[in-house]
This record gives C-alpha cells, structure tokens and sequence, in this order.
C-alpha cells in the first residue's frame, strides 16, 4: 500500500472535554476550557482565535508537550500522553539543527530509527522534490530564505511518515508574498500525502484558503465557538481568493474573530466606542483592522 493510501484512513484526532490550566505563582491561569475538537483522517483543519485564546496551548496538547487538566485526548483511539513520531510539529520558529545540511536536517529522524543510509537519502530527496529544494539538499541552514527553512522544517516533520502533521502558526514570520506560495506548497503536500492537519494561524484568508474545516475559538479562556465548513473545491487556487464564496466566508469569520477580540481586549472596548475613533489607517478604521 502506498503512504498516501495508508494514510487515508489513519490519523484521526479526537479532543473531549479538553480544560487546560497552568500553574503561576499568581494562581491558576484557566487558558482552555470546555473544549471539543476532531480531525477525521486526512483533513485538513485549522484553528483560528484572538491572541492568548489558547490555540497554541490545545495544539501542544495533542502533539502530547502539555498535559491536559481535564479531558482527553487521542489519536486513532490511543490517549496522547507525550510527544510521538506519530506526531508531526513544525513552529512559527525554525528549528533546524544549524551544523547539519538541509538533507541531514530531514533524515535525522529517520536516522534515530536506524533506518539504513541509502533509504533515508531516498526519501528525504523525495520529500524535498516535493517542496521544491532538491537543489538545496547540501546547503546548510544559515543560507537558506525563511521561506525555505520553513519548508525544510515541514519536510522534517513529514519525513518520519507521522499519521498527524501540526502546525503552529508556521508562516507567521515570512512576508506576504512567501506565504501565499508556502501555502501553495503546504496544500500540494498535503494532497499527495493525504495525511490529517491541524493548523493554527491568526490568518483568516490562509485559514480558509487551506482548511476542509475550521474552528473559532472564543476569548480566554478558550473553547469552540464556531465549527465552519469550508466547501471550496480542490485543488484551491489563488483565484478563488476572490470569488463571492470565498468572501462570504471571509466576512464571516472576520466578524467571529473581532467579537473575540474586542473580548480579549478587556470589554472596555465596545464596537460602539469604536465608532467614535477617527484614526485611519491606509483608508481602514481601527475598528474594521480588529
Ligand atoms: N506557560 C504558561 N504559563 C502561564 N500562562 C500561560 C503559559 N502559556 C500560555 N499561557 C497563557 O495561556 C493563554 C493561552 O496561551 P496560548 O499561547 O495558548 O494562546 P494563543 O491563542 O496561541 O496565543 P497567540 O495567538 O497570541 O499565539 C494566554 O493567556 C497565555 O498568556
């Protein structure tokens, strides 16, 4: 059976009742509550929220870097109780080893596995033919665009063969027009590989533009406050960024976020006030930014 196929039918992630607190020396700090989320295997879901809602912190639960405080997590029925190969995560930070070229930086894991010299060359140039830096296979880091390292760090993590691939806001340090091809790039993989994502991004166009589903969360403490579906048809293109379905979606989001934000902003912020700001900012009010 090929990857893509096994992949089909694995991978599925299952959160219930999820609450995440952490412990400070000013007392607890309720960041995710109530919370339920699924991934059926080979979806593509993202996960979007005002800042501090706790999208990072559910998302490092599944990966197994957190423990929850209450609830369950499982993937493919297995509870998470720590990190796993079967758990592919890429951060907004680029983590490559530094002394190692682009091609031993994606068959390091490989290596840990102690599979064979030969096979593990195999693969990681397969995974780099598809994002595109065959020719990058012996350079080191330190010369590669943020864009490129970025990719590297997704082939990475795909290398080990994960059933799950989850990601943190990975694009968030490239400018526009690297992320836009980025996204390309991540939805072309995702495509051939057929394994199931979890993607949590401030970025409503790249939340849609990638995603079979999204979730919205709520202001802190964070829980599910909309579940959208996303019917564009695949493969997306950069054009139908501009049809009325995309935009519709758009707008729909856009007034689920900025609600949760004007939340997290601490309530003495109400769109009401909003409306007596004159501050333009490249012909948008403060109020339309939020
Ligand atoms: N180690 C920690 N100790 C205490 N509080 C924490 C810790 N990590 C996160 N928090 C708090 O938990 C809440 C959720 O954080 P988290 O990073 O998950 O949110 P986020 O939605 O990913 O934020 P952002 O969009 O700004 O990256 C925030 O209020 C944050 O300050």
């Amino acid at each position: 059976m090929s990857q893509a196929a096994a992949n089909m039918r694995q991978g599925h992630i299952e959160v219930r009742n999820f609450a995440l607190s952490y412990e400070t020396i000013d007392g607890a700090v309720e960041a995710v509550t109530d919370t339920q989320i699924h991934v059926e295997p080979g979806e593509f879901v993202s996960i979007i929220g005002p800042s501090g809602c706790g999208k990072s912190t559910l998302l490092n639960a599944v990966a197994g870097f957190l423990e929850p405080t209450s609830g369950v997590v499982t993937v493919d029925g297995n509870a998470v109780t720590g990190p796993s190969a079967e758990r592919g995560m890429v951060f907004q930070q680029y983590s490559l080893f530094p002394w190692k070229t682009v091609r031993e930086n994606v068959e390091f894991g490989l290596k840990m596995r102690g599979m064979p010299k030969f096979e593990r060359a195999r693969a990681a140039r397969t995974l780099l033919g598809l994002a595109g830096l065959e020719a990058f296979e012996n350079h080191y880091p330190e010369r590669l665009s943020g864009g490129m390292k970025q990719r590297v760090g997704i082939v990475r993590a795909l290398a080990t063969g994960p059933k799950v691939l989850l990601l943190d806001e990975p694009f968030g340090a490239l400018d526009a027009q690297t992320r836009i091809i980025m996204q390309q790039i991540l939805t072309n993989m995702w495509q051939r590989l057929k394994i199931s994502v979890l993607f949590v991004t401030h970025d409503i166009d790249e939340a849609i533009f990638l995603s079979d589903r999204v979730y919205c969360m709520t202001a802190r403490p964070g829980s599910i406050k909309a579940e959208i579906k996303i019917p564009l048809e695949r493969p997306r293109q950069q054009a139908m960024m501009m049809s009325s379905e995309f935009l519709a979606l758009r707008r729909g989001l856009m007034s689920l976020i900025r609600e949760e934000s004007l939340k997290a902003m601490g309530g003495e912020i109400t769109d009401l006030g909003m409306q007596g700001l004159s501050i333009e900012l490249q012909g948008h009010s403060i109020a339309d930014l939020l």
